[in-house]
């Protein structure tokens, strides 16, 4: 297995797949040993990250050393002065509330995704439509899109202990960090110092995003232009090892694929069974033609406490017929069982199985399959190359106190 450089605040760090060792992945906010919330990847094959340090005592040395190292305008613990706790919010908010609701964590993945593929990572997909903006929220890709009223809640924690600080940009990769933790996937450092888009990009979000129904060709498309390559776009999609998927994104697979009144021949007969007895489809159909209709769901009002909270994770899909994206297993660790399926032609959406139809997305599928250190280590290094997508920094953009809302 190779080992790769990941580039930090200026300085390379090897990123290897060492499994003789154990590491704490914690940031330099946590001061205290006791705190690291990461000694969870002790148990994991993760790469020795000299800025993790394992004590208390180097970890302030290396705050020392590292205030001053800027990449852009985005660092490492870029909060440590105007808002030490901030990281330590959002991770136990996240937790907290992952805690009444499991499906927060697929949902807070996917959300970085979408804002982070439409003019970057810059809070543009949770503005609301006001004068002159057009939300994100409204374009057909985002119409299932949940999470914008956990981000309140995390948002309203983070107002509270810093006003006016901390960005909902960074608010967004930080909780969508905690939730692959949490969902059994990769911990990966992150810079921070995201500012606030000032208006939502419905049309680039209803152009760019990839649909579904995507082939091969398309998903490759969509991704080069956005600077990942083949490897990466298969990585990434490793996402889809947990959540939900609605019938309706898959029910032309299962009767009327392209046209043709009969289902996908590259679906496993058993599952495709298994999929027709949970989506039915006139059923599917009839409610997803009823969605169109509804207007936009009112997401839950933030709460400043999260332990008060209920999160309704609405959206204008939640009635609709729909299943979990059920790849793990038992001791099986994110993303192994989800790369599995797919060479069993198990993918549920059509854009998951394509990634069998290459010649080199298929290897990657394979080497996923059998290794899952590989898995967390390119995942890792993946997300923290989505999560630095097109950034906003100073003076760019603001940093908005309702991340509904331009300031
Ligand atoms: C070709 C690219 C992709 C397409 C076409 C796609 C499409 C979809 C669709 C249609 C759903 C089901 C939504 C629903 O039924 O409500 C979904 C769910 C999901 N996607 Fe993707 N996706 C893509 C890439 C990604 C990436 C790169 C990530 C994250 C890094 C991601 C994370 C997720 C997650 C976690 C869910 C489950 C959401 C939940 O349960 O709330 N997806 N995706």
């Amino acid at each position: 297995m190779q080992n790769q450089d990941v580039d930090i605040n200026d300085q390379k760090f090897e990123f290897s797949s060492r499994t003789d060792q154990k590491y704490k992945y914690c940031s330099l906010s946590y001061d205290d040993d006791d705190d690291c919330p990461y000694s969870f990847f002790d148990d994991h094959s993760f790469p020795p990250l000299p800025m993790f340090a394992t004590t208390s005592v180097e970890r302030r040395k290396l705050k020392q050393q590292q205030t001053a190292s800027v990449v852009g305008s985005l660092r490492y613990d870029y909060y440590q002065q105007t808002c030490p706790q901030a990281e330590r919010i959002i991770r136990s908010s996240v937790r907290d509330l992952f805690r009444k609701q499991p499906r927060i964590a697929p949902a807070l993945m996917r959300l970085a995704f979408h804002d982070c593929f439409v003019e970057g990572c810059d809070a543009s997909v949770l503005l609301d439509s006001a004068d002159g903006i057009h939300s994100e929220k409204e374009s057909p890709p985002n119409e299932s899109l949940k999470g914008y009223d956990v981000i309140d809640i995390i948002k309203s924690e983070l107002e509270e202990a810093c006003p006016g600080v901390v960005s909902c940009a960074d608010a967004v990769v930080l909780a969508a960090r905690e939730s692959i933790v949490l969902a059994g996937g990769p911990f990966y450092p992150l810079k921070t110092g995201r500012r606030d888009s000032m208006t939502s990009f419905a049309e680039d979000a209803t152009f760019e995003l990839p649909s579904p129904q995507d082939d091969l060709a398309k998903i490759i498309e969509s991704f080069s232009a956005k600077g990942f390559d083949e490897r990466e776009a298969v990585t990434l999609l490793g996402a889809h090892s947990t959540g939900v998927v609605h019938c309706k994104f898959f029910i032309n697979r299962l009767y009327n694929f392209s046209g043709t009144k009969t289902s996908d021949p590259s679906i496993n007969s058993k599952f495709l069974s298994f999929l027709k007895s949970k989506c039915n489809n006139s059923a599917a159909s009839l409610m997803s033609s009823a969605s169109k209709s509804r207007p936009p769901s009112q997401l839950i009002s933030a709460s400043p406490s999260p332990s008060s909270v209920v999160v309704q994770l609405s959206s204008t899909l939640v009635e609709e017929p729909a299943i979990k994206m059920d790849y793990e297993g038992p001791g099986e660790s994110f993303g192994t069982l989800y790369y599995r399926s797919l060479l069993q032609g198990r993918g549920i959406l059509f854009v998951d199985q394509q990634l069998t139809a290459g010649e080199e997305t298929k290897t990657w599928v394979q080497a996923y399959a059998s290794d899952v250190s590989l898995f967390h280590k390119d995942f890792g290094s993946a997300m923290m190359k989505l999560s630095n997508l097109g950034v906003l920094t100073a003076p760019m953009g603001q940093i908005r106190r309702d991340c509904r809302k331009v300031y």
